[in-house]
């Protein structure tokens, strides 16, 4: 892999920081270009927003071992829709949806997802960074000659999408972490982002918290019928809220499909997992 290429979520959280601006997490700045459309007919052909093609990925160990970390990933997520990423702890969700949000480069196989696409980190401080909600909001506008009108419309549509509009004048740093969340989801849609890839938000969130987000995102998807998002989660209860949804165990894709189908293969599985994990 090109030493360019960041390889661990410390890594680019430093990128982000250098570069003092959340853009390219938000739009359509990839990290790596390089990928080729191998055929029309296996990938970015059909209505869909989100696809890869027997994606590998392997880590290069400093005594030079390749640890191989995702193995022939396919998957293909229609547009328009609600998905999540499953799976045990370890077996590659996080590494697979940074891989579709161009932050990882494969070592090889094939990805299509629709641009602009962004990336929604875990921890909203991470990208959460104006004093107010409207600014912050706001913020990724900066650079397209927009009237303050036409920004204040963009704001106030975003906001109220994700159900934060009563809060455009709080301060950011008064807000809960669900609501920093939904800030932080604001701020991707105002951008008109037609792919949301947002990395287990609700991980440290109390009950009320996490259902606000998980609702933003439905509603979101609701209100602009072009925006598709894939979730990666833990919760097996999340999964009312989706469409279809990704099946991993390590670093492979077991299955994907419509939610129902994957909810009765996980509870046939679950005795099998480690305690805790999906209780
Ligand atoms: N930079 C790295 N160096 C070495 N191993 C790594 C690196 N990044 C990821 N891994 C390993 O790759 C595997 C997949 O990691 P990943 O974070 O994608 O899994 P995950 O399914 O998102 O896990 P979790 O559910 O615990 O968040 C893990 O075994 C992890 O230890």
């Amino acid at each position: 892999m090109d030493k360019e290429f960041v390889s661990k979520e410390e890594d680019i959280l430093l990128v982000g920081r250098i570069m003092n601006i959340r853009a390219p997490f938000r739009a359509s700045v990839p990290l790596y270009s390089n990928l080729p459309a191998r055929n029309n007919n296996v990938v970015g052909a059909d209505n869909f927003a989100i696809e890869s093609h027997r994606i590998n990925y392997s880590i290069n160990t400093e005594n030079g071992k390749l640890i191989p970390i995702l193995k022939d990933c396919s998957l293909k997520i229609p547009s328009g829709q609600f998905w999540m990423l499953l799976g045990p702890n370890g077996c590659g969700k996080s590494t697979l949806l940074k891989i579709l949000a161009g932050l990882l480069c494969p070592t090889d196989g094939f990805v299509h997802v629709r641009k602009p696409r962004s990336f929604v980190f875990q921890n909203p401080d991470h990208q959460v960074v104006m004093p107010t909600v409207e600014a912050d909001v706001a913020f990724g506008l900066g650079l397209l000659n927009l009237t303050d009108e036409e920004t204040k419309l963009k704001v106030s549509k975003a906001l109220t999408d994700v159900g934060m509009h009563d809060y455009l004048q709080r301060q950011v740093q008064t807000l809960s972490g669900g609501q920093k969340q939904r800030v932080a989801i604001a701020g991707a849609l105002v951008e008109e982002c037609k792919v949301l890839l947002l990395d287990e938000l609700t991980t440290f969130l109390d009950e009320s918290d996490q259902i606000g987000v998980i609702k933003a995102v439905k509603n979101t998807l609701n209100s602009c019928k072009d925006v598709t998002a894939l979730w990666v989660t833990h919760r097996l209860e999340e999964m009312e809220y989706a469409d279809g949804a990704v099946y991993m165990e390590n670093g492979r894709v077991v299955m994907h499909g419509e939610a129902s189908m994957i909810m009765d293969f996980i509870e046939a599985r679950k005795a099998s997992y480690t305690k805790g994990i999906y209780s």
